[in-house]
């Protein structure tokens, strides 16, 4: 059999569909025609799923301190709150419009087109003026002016933005900056050198050494795609992602849900969906709880759907360095299931063979079904993996902003449930046996919740009862829960596959 390959009882949900020989769901609408764009549910919804809210990216305030590597502080400020940077938009001089040349407003000091580097106010998406950089500039297409890639200080890059010129307040440009080089291709002045190593430290890509991280930056500094449509949601996109270059500026990109082949047109990819005949992901379903499903996909079997995985991933993943070499990967596939067939909300890799006891390389939940407790599943499943395995596993670093809350919130509440059950003396290598979590990581989590102290040498835990309640309190919802019961998985064996691979 191969690796992963399981049969299991019927669960529950499992009277629309029936097991195939590889363990994956199927329901008997397969043998029907693909959905076609006529049978959807209503239009394409532009808003997040059940929320009722626009999909956007999140804004999240990090203050940081480093711990691990990791930020120290989960300060989390959604868009639109005030970070005591903004200034209200009816007290800023009124920003011009112009047609190029020298903008008259201002001493004749600012020069039109903005350059590349160029430092101003910028209004952002809450009517709100706030210290921003021109990326990248580019000529208008129905008018001879420009537009401008920003980035905002202090937010995460996936906040970046095209904006027009009525959206720069011009009497914030810094012209001293300005005159002192700022270029139109990246070269930059001493004080953007030192802010751009300021805007580093504060994104948190803590094992990149600055020339790397400005070489990444740099190659993939604005966003080659502006949304996606998969399945019945349209997303913004966050990053940059490595596609292959006919795909680059396109305004949307049209995702098949079940086989994650992508297109530029959408009638390109409903012609697709009609010739299309799966309706859940490759691979074997290795957990199905009610409307639950996860599917575990080897990369070496089934490398076209993986690939196009991690170009989907990359749209909204910055720090991570996606393998194309997808062979020596697993993929973990969450679906919420429904007769029209298993919808793709997040997934998580994992390194077949990780030498490092890396249990989780990539991680996402889709714009569309965030914060809903999918993240805290993914990670949850991530540890369970690792107990059947008998070991111990830790996320792959750097871990993004949203990664390490989440990351805290569930070490948080697993480690705090533990030992608010027990009794006696418990060391951390017990917690450790106990998690699955690697030491450390309990470790940074008791030291971030100030519950460790180091004594004579070694760690003491120092959990009063009312503090570690108050603690599970202020770490929120264990999200959507793992039945660890109903997974039906074996670990990969590089041998057995080797041995399946030469026969
Ligand atoms: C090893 C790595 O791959 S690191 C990279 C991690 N991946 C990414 O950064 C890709 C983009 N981000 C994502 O895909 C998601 O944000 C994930 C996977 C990190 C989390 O997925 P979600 O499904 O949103 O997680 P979930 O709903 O379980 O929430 C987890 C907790 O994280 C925190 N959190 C998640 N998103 C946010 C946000 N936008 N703002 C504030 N807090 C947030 C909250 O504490 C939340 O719990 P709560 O909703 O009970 O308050």
């Amino acid at each position: 059999m191969a690796p992963g390959a399981q049969t299991k009882a019927p669960g529950p949900g499992e009277a629309q569909g029936r097991r195939t020989k590889r363990g994956t769901l199927k329901d008997e609408a397969e043998e029907q025609p693909p959905p076609h764009l006529s049978e959807r549910e209503g239009p394409i919804n532009l808003m997040g799923a059940g929320k009722g809210k626009r999909v956007t990216p999140i804004k999240m305030e990090v203050d940081g301190t480093a711990a691990d590597g990791m930020y120290a502080t989960d300060e989390v400020v959604k868009d639109g709150e005030d970070n005591g940077q903004s200034v209200k938009a009816e007290q800023r001089s009124e920003a011009a419009t112009t047609s190029g040349g020298q903008e008259p407003g201002y001493g004749g000091k600012v020069k039109l087109p903005l350059a590349v580097n160029t430092r101003m106010d910028c209004k952002w998406r809450d009517g709100q003026y706030r210290p921003a950089k021109v990326i990248e500039r580019r000529k208008l297409a129905y008018r001879d002016d420009y537009e401008y890639y920003v980035h905002y200080d202090k937010f995460n890059r996936r906040m970046d933005e095209w904006v027009t010129l009525d959206q720069i307040d011009l009497s914030t440009v810094d012209v001293s900056d300005t005159e002192n080089g700022a270029t139109e291709s990246g070269g930059r002045t001493r004080n953007q050198k030192r802010k751009q190593e300021e805007d580093h430290d504060e994104e948190g890509h803590g094992e990149f050494d600055s020339a790397q991280l400005r070489e990444h930056e740099e190659f993939t500094k604005v966003k080659n795609v502006e949304r996606i449509e998969l399945g019945r949601y349209e997303m913004e996109t966050w990053y940059y992602s490595p596609l292959p270059p006919e795909y680059n500026g396109s305004k949307v990109l049209y995702f098949a849900e079940f086989d994650l082949m992508f297109f530029k047109q959408r009638d390109q990819m409903l012609r697709h969906l009609r010739k299309c005949k799966i309706q859940h992901p490759p691979g074997d379903e290795i957990y199905r709880n009610a409307n639950i499903s996860m599917f575990e996909i080897d990369g070496k079997k089934e490398k076209i759907y993986c690939q196009n995985l991690c170009y989907l991933a990359k749209l909204f993943l910055d720090h991570k360095t996606l393998f194309y070499d997808v062979d020596l990967f697993l993929f973990y596939v969450l679906c919420e299931c429904d007769e029209r067939g298993a919808h793709i909300v997040g997934y998580f890799s994992k390194e077949k063979c990780s030498e490092e006891n890396y249990n989780l390389a990539c991680i996402l939940t889709l714009p569309s079904y965030q914060r809903k407790g999918y993240g805290k599943f993914l990670i949850a499943m991530s540890y369970e993996l690792s107990k059947i395995e008998r070991k111990v596993g830790t996320p792959e670093r750097p871990l993004s902003d949203l990664g390490l809350v989440s990351y805290r919130g569930y070490w948080t509440r697993t480690l705090l449930e533990v030992l608010r059950k027990h009794t006696g003396t418990i060391s951390i290598k017990d917690l450790s046996d106990m998690t699955a979590i690697k030491t450390d990581d309990i470790i940074s989590t008791l030291q971030h919740l100030e519950l460790i102290q180091y004594q004579k040498g070694q760690h003491v835990i120092c959990a009063a009862e009312t503090l570690i309640e108050r603690h599970l309190k202020q770490a929120g919802s264990p999200g959507l829960q793992v039945d660890a019961a109903k997974i039906v998985w074996t670990p990969y064996n590089a041998e057995r596959e080797l041995a399946n691979y030469t026969r």
